[in-house]
């Protein structure tokens, strides 16, 4: 089995699960208790990368070590779009996953970087099916909706996930012959729009992210399709971490078990406040293309 197909089976198995933001070992810790299935390594959560503004670059390797030292379960940091250098300076590092990352200030406007070329396995956003594809086709292992991270707004990851639904549905239902023309028009290999044609559904799992703050969010993410979760700012900008990180992971597990969702959201503390999408100065899910 090659290399790329051994990251794509590898990315299954973090299937129904939580990946969280973390930006120190305790938190880690907070998160592997919560039964996270793996961690985002991160100096800032994206809600204080909003707040601060600047240019957001790749973490310390010191800080991410110290991640990877303290938790046995995977752990992911992030680089900028396009700056195929971080992405070498994670892999130095051992890093489990590389998460190409919006939330970051973007490196290069025109090109992402050439994931083929690794052989750690890559996590990259998309907000459509062209943008997955693409990414995919890129070297990929695993997508995740963007959503708009670090608002605490769910809308866009939804607006996300149901556009992909949308487009997976419209590229099954097309005749044979039409398949071209739509990679054309969606600007993505003809190979993977057969792929999605054939199979309904994408090539590699797909987890939503970006804005998901409660159990509800979570458990709504799931039923509209994605396999598993990133949270970030939702969980350490609240009240409880511990207790809120342990309800998401439950949540969802249980998406579909409504009387478990109410017991889940009861009593959780303070969520992160949440921000207006159409107040945003920077919409981070419009970098990259
Ligand atoms: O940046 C990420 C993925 O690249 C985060 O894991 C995710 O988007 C977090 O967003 P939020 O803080 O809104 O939960």
């Amino acid at each position: 089995m090659g290399n790329y197909e051994l990251n794509k089976n590898l990315a299954q198995m973090l299937k129904g699960g939580v990946i969280m933001d973390v930006t120190n070992v305790e938190q880690a810790k907070i998160a592997e208790a919560a039964g996270a299935c793996a961690v985002m390594a991160l100096e800032r959560v994206p809600s204080d990368i909003r707040k601060d503004g600047g240019v957001a670059r790749m973490s310390d390797p010191q800080m991410i070590k110290a991640i990877k030292n303290a938790v046995s379960i995977p752990v992911m940091a992030k680089v900028r779009i396009g700056h195929f250098v971080e992405a070498q300076i994670l892999e130095a590092i051992g890093i489990d996953y590389i998460d190409e990352s919006e939330v970051l200030t973007p490196a290069d406007d025109l090109y992402h970087v050439d994931k083929t070329a690794f052989k750690v396995p890559f996590v990259c956003g998309c907000r459509n099916l062209g943008e997955a594809l693409r990414r995919i086709g890129e070297g990929a292992s695993m997508i995740r909706t963007k959503g708009e991270a670090g608002t605490g707004n769910v809308v866009e990851a939804v607006r996300h996930m149901r556009q992909l639904n949308n487009d997976i549905h419209q590229v099954q239902a097309a005749p044979v012959e039409a398949l071209m023309t739509i990679a054309k028009e969606m600007g993505a290999p003809y190979d993977l729009v057969k792929f999605v044609h054939e199979n309904g559904k994408l090539p590699v799992v797909n987890f939503a992210a970006g804005g998901i703050a409660t159990p509800a969010d979570a458990a709504l993410m799931m039923q509209l399709g994605c396999e598993g979760v990133f949270v970030g700012s939702g969980i350490f900008k609240s009240g409880d971490p511990a207790k809120r990180a342990k309800a998401i992971v439950l949540a969802t597990t249980y998406y579909n078990d409504p009387v478990k969702l109410a017991q889940l959201s009861e009593n959780l503390g303070e969520a992160m406040s949440g921000l207006e999408i159409s107040k945003l100065e920077n919409k981070y899910a419009e970098r990259g293309w």
